[in-house]
């Protein structure tokens, strides 16, 4: 696997680059940022996924958030890969919420998804092995968090490889996709009608099957313009409580939807998956 150098900058004494490869998950190029650092010139240093929402890129967390000031600090490495597959080749929908953009972490079985909708593969496999053979990455040490669309896929990915993913936590989160017009929108387009499958890839049916050791922690504007129809927090807490899930969910009055939410919480989430991975 080729990576193509695409830009690099210094900041906060690590660095932030952004690099194109052939993804064979995803049958496309694909583009990532990554930043490093400066604690890496010592050794591996853990690494933190970062998923973003709908009708993002790499740059939107990179650009918006200022994670590089706390991450430099704690000794996180932070990874932002793009929300889909992309391309003239790859199927795609008029819509925000569908198609390019919108790749909601899962791999998707329906034509004409199937041949590049495959983010679950990506995110999981392909691009951590690539992480761990080229950046200076403690593969022992990841945990994973993310933003609405984002926050759906750090929640389910993490229930779905716990060994893999430590520690996790979310801003405004799609809690329960099978329920919200977003989520089912997107998993009939990936994976056909309603079936026991959605709820694989569905947040609140998976802590209820299995909860899991790591201690959550999800933000959520109470002005959040998506909050009442598409995000639903409190599926999510019952969920959690039903089933044992520790969970911290703090309700923020005034804040909405937007990276000046994420940027006034981003230390707090840093620091959470610095103490559990002990960075
Ligand atoms: N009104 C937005 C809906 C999509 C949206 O709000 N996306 C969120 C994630 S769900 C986001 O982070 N947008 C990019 C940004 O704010 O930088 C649009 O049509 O583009």
């Amino acid at each position: 696997m080729t990576l193509q150098p695409v830009s690099s900058w210094t900041s906060f004494g690590g660095t932030l680059s952004v690099h194109d490869h052939d993804s064979e998950a995803c049958g496309c190029p694909m583009r990532f940022a990554v930043f490093t650092p400066p604690r890496a010139k010592d050794g591996p240093v853990p690494v933190l996924w970062y998923l973003s929402g709908l009708t993002c890129n790499w740059s939107n967390v990179m650009e918006k958030s200022g994670l590089q000031r706390m991450a430099a600090e704690l000794g996180l490495m932070v990874v932002a890969p793009d929300t889909s597959p992309r391309g003239e080749d790859v199927a795609d929908d008029d819509a925000y919420d569908l198609g390019q953009g919108a790749g909601f972490y899962i791999d998707a079985t329906e034509m004409p998804w199937a041949p590049h909708f495959r983010m679950q593969q990506y995110i999981t496999e392909e691009l951590p092995a690539l992480i761990g053979s080229a950046f200076p990455a403690d593969m022992e040490r990841q945990g994973i968090f993310g933003h609405s669309m984002g926050g759906h896929g750090a929640l389910t990915l993490h229930f779905k490889q716990r060994a893999r993913y430590r520690s996790v936590s979310a801003f405004s989160p799609i809690v329960a996709p099978s329920k919200v017009p977003w989520g089912r929108k997107a998993f009939q387009a990936y994976l056909g009608d309603e079936c026991p499958a959605w709820g694989e890839h569905d947040a609140c049916e998976l802590v209820k099957r299995q909860p899991s050791d790591a201690h959550i922690l999800i933000d959520q504007g109470e002005a959040d313009q998506f909050l009442e129809e598409q995000l639903k927090p409190e599926l999510f807490e019952a969920a959690c409580r039903e089933a044992g899930q520790s969970l911290t969910l703090r309700r923020h009055p005034g804040y909405d939807h937007s990276y000046y939410f994420i940027a006034s919480f981003m230390e707090d989430h840093l620091r959470h998956h610095a103490k559990a991975l002990k960075a």
